[in-house]
């Protein structure tokens, strides 16, 4: 899409040569699964280790003056934008899209920097998926698989350009949606940015923690903190990049806790009672609420599945047999889970099926040898 030809002249670009700049855990994430799926991606990092360890584990090769069709900047959220009007400057025909965790931040700045000609090559972009964990070590070709990827293009954005980012991100596995990025990160700051510091601030209440205390810790306290293991310096510029969204989320969230703070120091005898135990159900009840609203895999409707616990042994090839017995008789796991038993060296394994394969599953197990748990 060369620059100057605008309106219906555009012809399709040819999208089979990416280039992905910012290759730390997104970026080679995204060359991992492009490369699987036989496109070209050339990567580019500031930092020679960065991009070098990327390309060694197959995201791709190193070759920085070639020109590609369609660029996608990895890059943390508080240069997203001057990293991609420098792409956008430097490569006239190439479309370039970035995959920050805010949009409309990076958006005014892109605006505000950019040369207002080339706003047409650009289409902002979230991945839906990541981890908790940074850097091309972290990468995992189909973090995308099953996730949604939210596309916020400018009004500017020629939908040629548009398309080209559909189909990449379809390429990952991904399953495209369509947003204005105000709306994007009105939605992330209650799905994504509060979980984030929710995770955080229960977490941080073990630091204080005696061991014998934190040794109690089970399954939920796992559950609502795996996020808290997030890197710092990222989620300092995604949350100041989301402020004016996150904010207002974190007063409602802090209005109810102290609703059931209250409430509580009632039933501890410090205050009145009453109401007290409905406005802890309330906040409960609520949350049950929430919580089965929250899409099933592929973005389906929600599913409760049926779960069975199976003690492992902490031994090699354990995982193995287990997954090679539920494998052969052709039952589809749907989840899994893993806790470490206290006090005894075995594995808790916590399979999920759908309700119809329960019985089934139970019964290949058991003749097996394994012992099974509700
Ligand atoms: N971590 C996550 O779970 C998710 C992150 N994102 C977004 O993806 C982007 C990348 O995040 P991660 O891969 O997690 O971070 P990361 O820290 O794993 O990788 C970032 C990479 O960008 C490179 N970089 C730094 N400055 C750069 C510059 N000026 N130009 C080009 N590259 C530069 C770094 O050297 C590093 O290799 C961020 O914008 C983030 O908001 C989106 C979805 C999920
Ligand atoms: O680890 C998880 O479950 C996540 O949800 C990670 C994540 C982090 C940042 C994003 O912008 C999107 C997804």
């Amino acid at each position: 899409m060369p620059e100057g030809r605008s309106g219906g002249g555009v012809s399709r670009p040819n999208r089979s040569t990416v280039r992905i700049v910012g290759t730390g855990l997104i970026g080679a994430s995204i060359g991992l699964a492009l490369s699987h799926k036989g496109f070209r991606v050339l990567l580019t990092d500031p930092s020679p280790t960065a991009q070098a360890l990327a390309a060694d584990l197959g995201a791709g090769v190193v070759a920085d003056g070639e020109p590609a069709d369609v660029i996608l900047v990895a890059a943390p959220p508080d240069v997203a934008a001057q990293v991609v009007v420098g792409q956008l400057t430097r490569w006239p025909n190439a479309v370039v899209a970035d995959v920050a965790s805010v949009k409309e931040r990076v958006a005014d700045d892109i605006r505000s920097l950019a040369e207002p000609g080339h706003l047409r090559r650009y289409v902002g972009s979230h991945p839906m998926a990541g981890r908790e964990r940074s850097g091309a070590v972290a990468a995992q070709q189909d973090l995308f698989e099953g996730r949604t990827w939210v596309i916020c293009p400018l009004p500017e954005s020629d939908p040629e350009a548009v398309e080209a980012v559909h189909e990449l991100a379809t390429a990952t596995g991904a399953a495209v949606t369509t947003m204005p990025a105000a709306e994007h990160d009105a939605a992330v700051a209650v799905v994504s940015h509060v979980p984030q510091l929710a995770a955080s601030v229960v977490a941080a209440q073990l630091r204080e923690l005696p061991e014998d205390a934190i040794a109690l810790s089970g399954g939920g306290i796992r559950d609502v903190t795996r996020i808290a293991a997030s890197d710092p310096m990222l989620w300092t510029q995604i949350l100041a990049g989301n402020a004016g969204a996150v904010a207002p989320v974190l007063n409602r969230v802090i209005d109810r806790l102290t609703t059931v703070a209250a409430a509580l120091a009632g039933l501890a005898g410090e205050a009145s009672a009453d109401g007290s135990r409905g406005a802890v159900a309330r906040l409960i009840s609520d949350g049950q609420l929430g919580h089965a609203r929250i899409p099933g895999k592929h973005g389906a409707a929600p599913t409760n599945y049926a779960t069975v616990i199976v003690p492992i042994p902490d031994e090699p090839g354990s995982f193995a047999r287990l997954f090679n017995d539920v494998g052969d008789a052709g039952i589809n796991l749907e989840d899994l889970r893993m806790e470490h038993g206290v006090g005894a060296m075995v594995g808790l394994i916590e399979l999920s099926v759908v309700p119809a394969a329960l019985d089934r599953l139970r019964e290949v197990l058991e003749e097996k040898g394994w012992s099974v748990h509700e």
